[in-house]
């Protein structure tokens, strides 16, 4: 009898707690780590597609206050509309694209992201890409495994990275990060951004296209939306030459893949760094047998230090808004 009722007021006090909705990949709940996890009644759908779970349990989500997602899980007008209660979304990733922000504001539900959690461990990823295609580590780390006595001289000659004219796409925290390590290179830094950046003395380009013919190399650091869609197209790899290399951390979709593969194809491209693509998880034959494109699986902010970050940054956003305090990381 004692067991059921504190049983019974356990879940009664739950019920009292604000409703967190998950909405993520398989595992995603271990985001929430006490003590956070204990401050609110967290609706795991992880068993179900989103859909499903919202029908199955169309009672608990008119109530749910708040959304926790990754930033490969969409929070759409119809998710929205779903979710009449809804006042939070936090996302996981510092990336935006998939929650649409618009509908958000005009809903009056605040938004919060990663913040600068990732932009160190994604800068270092950039230049390990660019580093990894000029120089050819991975090639060679495949030929020697699959070739025994395989010396310097049989592999094609690498380049320097030491002088080189690195273009940045998107001077914003990541930006800026890659820009501080490749200064440490030697490298002429030059950018591209939504506007000229008042804190910074390298020259600005206001064509993506200019940036590329002043450029060796483009690194792509820049959020996706409708202006930068499929920015990097076959005028921008031309514009960057034959020896160009494109290293992109940011979003699959700011290349359109169809004219880079054709470059490729063509030699009017010298090699590429990806981390990101328009489809993930990557199932792209035609990119796999590409030589000079090094390739990597979204892995950019996954390191354990970001991951520990990660989870308390989530933890401490939620905590914030419902104690009525100001988000930690806000968005909108
Ligand atoms: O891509 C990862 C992120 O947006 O955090």
């Amino acid at each position: 009898m004692a067991d059921r009722s504190t049983n019974e007021e356990q879940s009664q006090s739950i019920i009292n707690l604000p409703k967190v909705l998950l909405h993520g990949p398989p595992g995603f709940s271990s985001l929430l780590q006490p003590p956070y996890s204990l401050k609110f009644h967290i609706l795991n759908n992880a068993s179900l597609p989103l859909h499903h779970f919202l029908a199955n349990h169309a009672h608990l989500c008119s109530s749910v206050a708040a959304v926790l997602c990754d930033g490969g899980y969409p929070i759409t007008t119809d998710l929205l509309s779903l979710l009449p209660s809804l006042r939070l979304v936090v996302t996981s990733s510092a990336g935006t694209d998939h929650v649409d922000l618009e509908e958000c504001r005009r809903r009056g539900v605040r938004v919060a992201g990663a913040g600068n959690i990732f932009s160190q461990d994604v800068a270092d990823l950039a230049v390990a890409l660019l580093i990894d295609v000029i120089m050819k580590i991975s090639a060679a780390d495949g030929c020697l495994r699959k070739r025994h006595g395989l010396s310097w001289r049989d592999f094609p000659l690498g380049s320097k990275l030491t002088g080189k004219k690195v273009g940045i796409v998107g001077l914003g925290k990541i930006g800026l990060e890659v820009a501080h390590r490749l200064e440490a290179f030697d490298c002429m830094i030059s950018y591209n951004s939504r506007s000229k950046k008042p804190f910074v003395s390298y020259p600005f380009y206001s064509s993506v296209v200019e940036l590329a013919t002043n450029s060796n190399v483009l690194v792509l650091c820049c959020a996706l939306n409708d202006q930068t869609r499929q920015m990097i197209n076959r005028e921008v790899m031309l514009a960057l030459g034959k020896g160009g290399v494109i290293v992109n951390v940011a979003r699959g979709a700011l290349i359109d893949e169809k004219d880079l593969l054709r470059c490729w194809l063509e030699g009017e491209i010298g090699g590429a760094g990806l981390d990101v693509f328009e489809n993930e998880p990557l199932d792209c034959e035609e990119l796999f047998s590409l030589d000079n494109v090094v390739l990597s699986p979204h892995a950019g902010f996954s390191t354990l230090e970001s991951y520990i970050g990660i989870c308390q940054l989530v933890g401490r956003n939620l905590e914030a808004f419902f104690s009525n305090k100001p988000l930690i990381s806000p968005v909108i």
